[in-house]
């Protein structure tokens, strides 16, 4: 049996109130074992983007709550969940947010150097590896800004992946990509799930970039329904 990585247990999250109230998740309950690469599915407003959040240890549910490397997440303090989000979690979001003045490799390093106080040569070791992989060993002292779309998600990759996370959530990470650019960011992404054990868990619209997952989680009405 494959070990549990995180045990999300009648999430219910509810935005405003009385006749402003919104019921997003309603009692959603899932499971993702260690090395998962899973695709999240849902209508637009079904509230993908708010599960992120909460796996993401950024937003507490209305109530329900989740269990990840064992820790329960729901009654930890904010200053337990940032570090625990340092150590395990990393982030892909659909606009890459990489400094336009940084390189590649700063941007890459950006994070740590500034949790850390200092940028290490085992820091710029492993951002020029991350790089290498993700096909970026020519562009690691390009400017941001100088670089293609599919680059720059490439370089929020490698960003993510920096403190070898457990689990990185991507908030429709190709859905400003080109097809050709959202393929090689997902074969990219399928590399490391396979190579380093990451596990992924990525919303998006398109089935085709689903289909590259090897699990497809469905969220509707607030629960999961597939
Ligand atoms: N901070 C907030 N305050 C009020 N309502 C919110 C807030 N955040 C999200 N919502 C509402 O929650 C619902 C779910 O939003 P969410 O962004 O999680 O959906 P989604 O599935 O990610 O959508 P999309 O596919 O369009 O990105 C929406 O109706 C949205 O308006």
């Amino acid at each position: 049996m494959t070990d549990a990585l995180l045990q999300v247990n009648d999430l219910v999250k509810t935005f405003g109130s009385g006749d402003a109230e919104t019921r997003v998740l309603r009692g959603l309950s899932l499971r993702m074992d260690k090395g998962e690469l899973s695709a999240l599915l849902g209508p637009s407003g079904s509230g993908k983007s708010t599960l992120l959040t909460i796996l993401g240890t950024l937003m507490q549910p209305t109530s329900g709550g989740h269990v990840m490397l064992g820790v329960d997440l729901t009654t930890a303090n904010d200053r337990a969940l940032t570090e625990f989000r340092n150590r395990h979690i990393g982030f892909v979001f659909q606009f890459h947010n990489l400094l336009p003045d940084f390189t590649a490799l700063e941007n890459v390093i950006f994070p740590t150097a500034v949790r850390e106080g200092r940028e290490t040569a085992a820091a710029r070791a492993r951002g020029r590896d991350l790089l290498g992989r993700m096909g970026l060993a020519d562009r690691v002292d390009f400017p941001s800004t100088n670089l293609s779309g599919g680059q720059k998600q490439r370089v929020a990759v490698a960003r993510a992946l920096m403190n070898s996370p457990e689990l990185v959530l991507a908030d429709e990470p190709t859905g400003n990509l080109d097809r050709a650019s959202a393929i090689q960011v997902m074969e990219l992404i399928g590399q490391i799930n396979r190579d380093e054990g990451t596990t992924f868990l990525i919303s998006t619209h398109d089935e085709k970039i689903a289909a590259t997952c090897r699990r497809q989680i469905v969220v509707g009405d607030g629960v999961v329904t597939g």
